[in-house]
């Protein structure tokens, strides 16, 4: 088989230096005009009446352009034609900015197709931990047919055949076929990072996957989908805002149609241009009024809506960010609170054994073959680190497998913060959070000695995560036998962007169900504001619902299976990619970097989605409300001679005055298609300054912008046009 070129699901169009340093910081604000015309014909597959329902505003837009044209074509003035052209393009200029922003994730799920190919899998039955392949039967089967729970066995140089969780063993992958970067990564049994995704390769040594998703249902096909927007929902805002833009399209429908001098301008309006004598005075009633209404319904934010709901999606494809609903895109626009799992998300959560601290007069070989035995059947990082480094450093006898054959293993859960065995002869064996293990040594008679706090103390102080072991052999009492030193290492650079974040007023919690002082540690090496220690799955869920009760919007990054119930509850729950399957089905975003202080540019994104529907939705109403006062004096002055002395357009005709307005309200939709995908700027500063400096900038702009324009248009343009 050969390898297929990796293919960056972050491509972008060929205009793109391929130097631009990171694969997500690409694709400016510019848009090229080649890709408004490439995207002409599907805005004209949009023109769909069906389709254009969903968006009230350009449905009224089309249904008035099917009129003016019935009127042009009962009675054909120029006139009459040049402003149904006008509202025709106003609905294909709309078409055109969804259009274009869909068009941008289409390219990259092409990208993804080619990487989602057919492999086979090499399924076994009968597989059981620590199997020698000898003992098992393996078939090979299409990967299309792999189930949820099937076992695969895939090794170095195979395609992983679907996503799922490492059961056994370690290896290097190559995952650039969905994340883009070319290091290899590793994924091991038992830990936080056992997930692997079908379509990547295995570079190095034997893994052994249990399937985890439904056939059509990958990680690829959801990528897929979500970067085409194939099941994009409008989210609760969008709704909203929908909702009042259909009110005001009524409001202005029945202002426009009860215009009561409309029959008396008509006759005026045949006076002053000749060309439209064609026209009978309901003729020319109807195309006015139809274009008087377009003007002063919300067409700019109307059609740029769902442009910039799109947009803000692929802004986050394009930092290699997957959001699987656009709700909880504006959720991030909004987070008050920041909650972090420590172990993989603010440390590398490598966990390694590096060093074994007995208690009293225990001897160092005792708690370390004490330490390996409770360990041999623990898969997670921490229990084989433990094996690893104790065979390295200390002379053990080898027969385990007599010692424990027969044994009942107790494995790691983050409820119980323990695992260990229970031998055939009789012993016990727990290690563990220090809390956990000192209640069970109490609960078997033991007391637990006051020397434990120095070694606890030790290990904490520098960050690393003790570990008890203890024993207990029914006879006497139990003992503690001394600590295991874990260590990890804290993410660099996350100081800084927790301050950033601090400036935007979000708060940053830790929680970890490590202890509280190796938590103070590692929050204060990482700069967060607050920290949970020795947490259950429970206490963060818990923690998350009383954020939420107070009002809080809540984001959580995490990557364990026990953060899976708080990334569910979270309002924006970020999986890492390396997580497991678990977290990654729990939460409503995934980061293929795996990069925690990714959530700053996630707020930034949600951020700048609200601020600019805000700003475009204040630009076109004020911009509709001045559209109207701008061609008011022009068209009645003929008939209320008072309204000549507010004329200070002086617009060269009625005609004009209408056609101007018509054409700008088009053209205005197309001039504002880059700024709805690239989004308004944001800069961290409070709330209500943005609020304040966006109501002047748009608000502001959104009234004069028309007077100008209006005045260009029929300056240069339109009163050359004859009989007009
Ligand atoms: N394999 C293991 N065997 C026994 N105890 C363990 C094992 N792994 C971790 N522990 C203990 O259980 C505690 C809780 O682990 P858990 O994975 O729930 O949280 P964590 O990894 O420390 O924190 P985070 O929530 O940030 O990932 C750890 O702090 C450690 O003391
Ligand atoms: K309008
Ligand atoms: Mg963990």
């Amino acid at each position: 088989m050969t390898a297929p070129a990796p293919v960056r699901p972050v491509l972008d169009n060929a205009a793109q230096p391929p130097d631009s340093g990171s694969p997500r910081r690409v694709r400016g604000g510019m848009l090229d005009p080649k890709q408004l015309l490439l995207a002409l014909p599907e805005a004209l597959r949009k023109l769909n009446p069906v389709a254009l329902l969903r968006n009230p505003v350009m449905f009224v837009t089309e249904v008035g352009a099917a009129l003016t044209t019935f009127i042009a074509i009962g009675h054909p003035s120029l006139f009459g034609w040049l402003i149904t052209g006008w509202l025709w393009l106003t609905v294909v200029f709309a078409n055109l900015a969804e259009a274009v922003a869909e068009s941008r994730g289409k390219a990259q799920a092409d990208s993804l197709r080619r990487t989602r190919q057919q492999t086979t899998a090499r399924r076994v039955v009968g597989w059981e931990p620590g199997a020698s392949a000898a003992s098992y039967l393996e078939e090979t089967v299409p990967s299309a047919e792999l189930q949820r729970g099937d076992t695969v066995v895939v090794a170095a140089g195979e395609l992983v055949p679907g996503d799922g969780d490492v059961i056994e063993g370690v290896a290097s992958v190559d995952e650039s076929a969905i994340t883009g970067e070319s290091a290899p990564v590793i994924r091991e049994s038992g830990g936080d990072r056992s997930a692997v995704t079908g379509g990547t390769r295995v570079l190095s040594d034997r893994i052994v996957v249990r399937i985890t998703q439904q056939p059509g249902e990958s990680f690829l096909d959801r990528m897929i989908a979500l970067v085409e927007g194939a099941n994009r929902q409008k989210t609760p805002n969008e709704l909203a805002l929908n909702l009042l833009l259909v009110m005001l399209t009524f409001v202005f429908l029945v202002a426009v149609v009860t215009l009561q001098p409309m029959a008396i301008f008509s006759k005026e309006f045949m006076k002053a241009a000749p060309d439209t004598a064609a026209l009978n005075a309901q003729g020319v009633t109807g195309i006015v009024l139809v274009s008087l209404l377009v003007c002063l319904i919300p067409t700019t934010i109307g059609a740029l809506l769902s442009a910039i709901g799109i947009a803000g999606m692929d802004r986050l494809v394009q930092r290699n960010v997957l959001a699987m609903s656009g709700r909880a895109v504006e959720a991030a626009g909004d987070v008050n609170t920041l909650l972090l799992d420590k172990t993989g998300t603010i440390t590398y959560g490598n966990r390694q054994a590096s060093g074994f601290l007995p208690i009293g007069s225990v001897p160092p070989g005792r708690l370390a073959r004490a330490a390996v035995l409770s360990s041999l059947a623990d898969q997670t990082p921490e229990g084989r680190s433990i094996v690893t480094f104790a065979r390295r450093h200390y002379q053990l006898p080898e027969q385990d497998a007599a010692v424990t054959d027969g044994a009942t293993w107790v494995p790691f859960s983050a409820s119980t913060r323990m695992s260990g065995v229970d031998l055939p002869d009789g012993r016990r064996l727990r290690k563990g959070a220090v809390a956990a293990v000192a209640l069970w040594v109490r609960e078997h008679g033991g007391e637990v000695p006051a020397s434990l706090d120095a070694c606890v103390e030790q290990v904490s102080a520098s960050g690393g995560t003790p570990l008890a072991v203890a024993e207990y052999e029914g006879e006497e009492p139990a003992r503690l036998l001394g600590v295991v030193h874990l260590k990890d290492v804290v993410k660099p650079g996350l100081a800084e962007r927790f301050a950033e974040l601090r400036r935007m007023g979000i708060r940053t919690v830790m929680i970890t169900g490590d202890n509280p002082a190796t938590a103070k540690a590692i929050a204060e090496e990482a700069g967060v504001d607050d920290f949970l220690a020795e947490a259950t799955p429970e206490d963060k869920l818990a923690l998350i619902k009383r954020e939420q009760a107070g009002g809080h919007l809540i984001a959580m990054t995490g990557d364990g299976t026990n953060d899976a119930p708080a990334l569910a509850q979270a309002d924006v729950g970020v999986a890492m990619n390396t997580g497991t399957s678990a977290a990654k089905e729990a939460g409503n975003m995934v980061d293929l970097d795996s990069d925690p202080t990714k959530i700053i540019e996630i707020v930034e994104i949600g951020k700048q989605l609200l601020i600019t529907r805000g700003a475009l939705t204040a630009f076109s109403i004020a911009n509709d409300i001045a559209k109207y006062f701008a061609i008011l004096p022009a068209m009645f002055g003929g008939v209320y001679p008072a309204l000549n002395a507010v004329n200070i357009m002086h617009l060269h005709s009625p005609a004009s005055a209408i056609l101007s307005a018509v054409i700008f309200n088009a053209v205005v939709i197309i001039a504002l298609i880059p700024l709805a995908l690239r989004g308004v700027r944001y800069r961290p500063s409070s709330a209500s300054a943005l609020l304040t400096r966006n109501l002047w900038v748009y608000g502001l702009g959104g009234v004069i912008a028309p007077f100008l324009a209006i005045k260009f248009i029929d300056f240069a343009l339109v009163q050359f046009i004859p009989g007009i």
